[in-house]
């Protein structure tokens, strides 16, 4: 399949209700937590992206029957399963295909992982995953792929070496068939992570400090079916939030799931972007003041990220962009990634006015005109921040392997075009 391009005209205003999409973070998970079960699972709110419908596949590869019975409706029965071997060629695809790791372990006592892939955003360490299924009683051999074998799993007091998102939830799942009691500490607590674990509890399972770094876990569950609806994706309200501003625009972003937005919110506000909660509707107005706050005494502020519940690493690319169109000096500092600041380059190259420090640090001085230009996506999100600045720059842009866009974002362009953007999707033309 020919690899997707956008074609841009920058410049119009948007206006409009937009609703995200379910949790990307949350679906994957939860899909791969349906093989716990023996019981019939329905999915409510999946987005229906190229993540999903590839960990969809994985989950048939080892026996389970998934069904989309609506767009965003997923219907899983995984009855009997066999940990054969996972395709490499799928696992690759998906940063996601790690989250196997817990289910199958749990429900056929070994998996056989080839290597995950996902963005290319810096080192993606496995340590994490491992260390915790080792405490869970799982012995792991490490050559070209990840072989994990237990033959009982037993609860235990789990101490994470970081609070990895996608180890918290391997371990989650684990604890959930593990014999006793586990504590699992610097656990992470992401929006997703709660996801799965409220997931988990509507299967039968018992966790408490659910949204906290401690969650106790009492294994074994008896665990049944469930119907589950997938909250709304956060990080694609941030990067509405950042649309809106950009383009200077009114949004109403509507089910936005408000009380995950705290320090979304606050990112923002930094840089001059004010919204509004009506019920469960975020608004964004469009007569911000797109001032970046200087901290007390004039200093230069700073924007940077941390694990749940601080300001998302999934943001930073989509905060970056927005500030070069807001005015004064601000410092972005991401400090989980080492390669996902590198796409700076390009909003340079349109006329943004950064100052690459360091792989973790760029100084932004704003507010500066954004001209057209030919762009290739490297990860879900720089992608995503191209996006807006093409949207919001004078002439027209071009994004090649929109692909990682859409790895990440449903139906982005059909969806921002309703809202006034000019967005064409075409096949990658070379040359
Ligand atoms: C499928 C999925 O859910 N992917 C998300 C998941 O990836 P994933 O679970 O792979 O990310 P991790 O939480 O393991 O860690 C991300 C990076 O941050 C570093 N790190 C982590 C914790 C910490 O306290 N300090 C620190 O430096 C890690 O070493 C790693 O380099 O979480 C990331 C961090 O929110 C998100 O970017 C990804 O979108
Ligand atoms: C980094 C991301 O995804 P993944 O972990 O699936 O690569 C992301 O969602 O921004």
């Amino acid at each position: 399949m020919a690899p997707i391009q956008y074609i841009v005209e920058g410049g119009h205003r948007l206006s409009g209700s937009i609703e995200p999409s379910g949790n990307k973070n949350s679906a994957l998970p939860i899909i791969a937590a349906a093989l716990l079960t023996e019981h019939p699972v329905t999915l409510e709110n999946v987005p229906r992206i190229r993540d999903t419908e590839t960990l969809v596949e994985l989950i048939r590869s080892v026996g389970a029957a998934a069904e989309w019975t609506a767009r965003n409706t997923l219907h899983i029965h995984a009855k009997s399963i066999s940990a054969a071997d996972l395709d490499p060629e799928l696992c690759v695809r998906i940063r996601a295909s790690i989250l196997l790791a817990g289910p199958l372990l749990a429900r056929c006592g070994e998996v056989m992982l080839p290597p995950p892939g996902g963005d290319v955003i810096g080192r993606r360490r496995l340590d994490t995953h491992v260390l915790a299924l080792e405490q869970l009683g799982a012995k792991v051999t490490a050559t070209d792929r990840l072989e994990f074998r237990a033959a009982k799993l037993a609860g235990a007091d789990v101490f994470l070496d970081e609070p990895s998102v996608t180890a918290t939830e391997n371990a989650l799942v684990a604890a959930v068939a593990a014999d006793g009691i586990t504590y699992l500490r610097n656990a992470a607590s992401e929006p997703h992570v709660q996801d799965l674990a409220n997931f988990l509890v509507a299967l039968g399972a018992k966790i408490e400090g659910i949204g906290t770094n401690t969650m106790i876990i009492h294994g074994p569950a008896t665990l049944g079916g469930a119907t589950y609806r997938i909250q709304p994706d956060h990080i694609e309200v941030g990067s509405l939030i950042g649309l809106a501003a950009v383009t200077r625009s009114p949004l109403r972003i509507t089910r936005a799931g408000v009380e995950h937005l705290r320090s979304i919110r606050m990112g923002f506000e930094r840089l001059g972007i004010v919204c509004r909660v009506e019920g469960d509707d975020l608004i964004v107005p469009s007569n911000q003041t797109l001032k970046i706050q200087d901290d007390f005494g004039g200093h230069v502020p700073k924007l940077e990220d941390q694990p749940w519940p601080a300001f998302p690493a999934d943001l930073m690319s989509i905060a970056i962009v927005t500030a070069t169109q807001c005015e004064g000096v601000i410092l972005m500092f991401e400090k989980m990634f080492e390669s996902r600041m590198f796409f700076v380059d390009k909003l340079i190259a349109m006329g943004a006015r950064i100052v690459l420090c360091d792989p973790h640090r760029a100084i932004i001085a704003g507010p500066s005109r954004l001209h057209g230009a030919t762009m290739t996506s490297p990860d879900i999100r720089a992608g995503m921040a191209m996006l807006l600045a093409a949207v919001c720059a004078e002439g027209t842009s071009t994004i090649n392997n929109a692909d990682q866009i859409e790895r990440g974002y449903e139906r982005i362009e059909e969806r921002l075009n309703a809202l006034g953007a000019k967005i064409k999707r075409v096949p990658e033309r070379k040359g």
